[in-house]
């Protein structure tokens, strides 16, 4: 059977999600000499973006317009599962990103399609393919043998190289228009995150604070280290619990999963249910007065003093070196 695989495409402020790349990559790995195909759901993609994806194997773009009160996940979901039952991919990748985790089960139900989730890496030898499945917040690593010729699979964010660029091509950019239904529970009102500027789980460079931050005064230094170093800010509980921060730049088990470039941790102590939430990100940093905080058995460098000095004294010396 030829591979025809569909991605299910994310935009973000009108900007493609790296996300979307990363799954053409582990796509380009499995389709051999197979169709690839990018999906959106919810609105037109740009022509930078089309170009984009041209420039890539992907051979066809299907979208279809959702209005503001239909973005809502039972309509996206059925939208989405209308596209595919007409496109009949052999696999579907998406990424496991909060979307995702919100639409590959239902995918996997109402298409009876196995489901294989948070894939970090692959193999392909012959028709086996082995793929590597972060389990356990990322404590431990399973390896699966897949000799299915169909499945869903998510792919964890940051977990794959970006795929070589070709030379541009024409690629087919289709409407799919779809009946929708009049949604069970209808949306109220859409409320925007206006701190968080940047999607945490996009960010290469992420500074985050928690309960040593210990007051507004601490906060704001942590925002600009954030902004001397352009990075995005993120927190641990205590940040929370102080009401300093809000709860949508959480990270860990209960918040939000990065995997940045830099991770810059200023007074956490380094729980197991944040640490879950950042320890894939390549290099750690940790500031903390107490040189016993677990969060220095992550850390590729540690400081051990109070952020109170740290950060004014590392401020100053970013935004000298910044402008020379
Ligand atoms: C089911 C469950 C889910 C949870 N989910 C999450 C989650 O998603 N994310 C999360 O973060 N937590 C989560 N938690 C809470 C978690 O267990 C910890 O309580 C929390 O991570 C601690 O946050 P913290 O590091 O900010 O605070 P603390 O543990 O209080 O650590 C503060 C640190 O700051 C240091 N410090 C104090 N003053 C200074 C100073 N002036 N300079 C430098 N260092 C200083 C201290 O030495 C200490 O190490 C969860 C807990 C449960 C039970």
């Amino acid at each position: 059977m030829a591979e025809k695989i569909a991605i299910i495409g994310e935009i973000q402020a009108g900007n493609l999600r790296p996300i979307t790349l990363e799954c053409l990559a582990v796509a380009e790995q499995l389709a051999e000499n197979g169709e690839i195909m990018v999906i959106f759901c919810g609105e037109k993609p740009s022509e930078i973006i089309c170009q984009e994806i041209s420039s890539y194997s992907a051979a066809k773009i299907v979208w279809t317009l959702l209005e503001e009160k239909e973005r809502i996940v039972e309509i996206y979901n059925v939208s989405l599962q209308t596209i595919i039952e007409k496109e009949k991919p052999t696999k579907i990748l998406l990424g496991n990103t909060e979307t995702g985790k919100a639409v590959a089960p239902y995918l996997s139900e109402k298409l009876s399609c196995p489901l294989f989730s948070n894939i970090i890496g692959l193999e392909k030898k012959n028709n086996q393919i082995a793929a590597r499945m972060s389990i356990f917040s990322g404590k431990l690593h399973q390896i699966i043998n897949i000799e299915l010729s169909s499945f869903i699979m998510t792919i964890k964010p940051n977990a794959f190289t970006l795929p070589v660029k070709k030379a541009q091509k024409k690629i087919t950019l289709e409407e799919a228009k779809i009946d929708k239904k009049v949604p069970v529970f209808p949306l109220v009102k859409i409320t925007k995150d206006l701190e968080s500027k940047k999607d945490l789980i996009d960010a290469k460079v992420i500074v985050a604070g928690g309960r040593g931050l210990q007051n507004e005064e601490g906060y704001h230094l942590l925002q600009q280290l954030a902004s001397s170093i352009g990075g995005t800010v993120g927190v641990a509980r205590g940040a929370v619990d102080l009401g300093v921060a809000d709860i949508s730049l959480l990270i860990g088990q209960t918040g939000k999963t990065v995997s940045p470039d830099i991770y810059i941790a200023c007074g956490i102590s380094g729980a197991i249910q944040h640490i879950v939430g950042m320890n894939s990100a390549k290099t750690i940093v940790a500031i903390n007065n107490d040189s016993h905080a677990p969060i220095f058995d992550e850390a590729d460098y540690g400081v051990v003093g109070d952020i109170f000095e740290v950060l004014p004294a590392l401020i100053t010396e970013l935004d000298s070196s910044n402008k020379e």
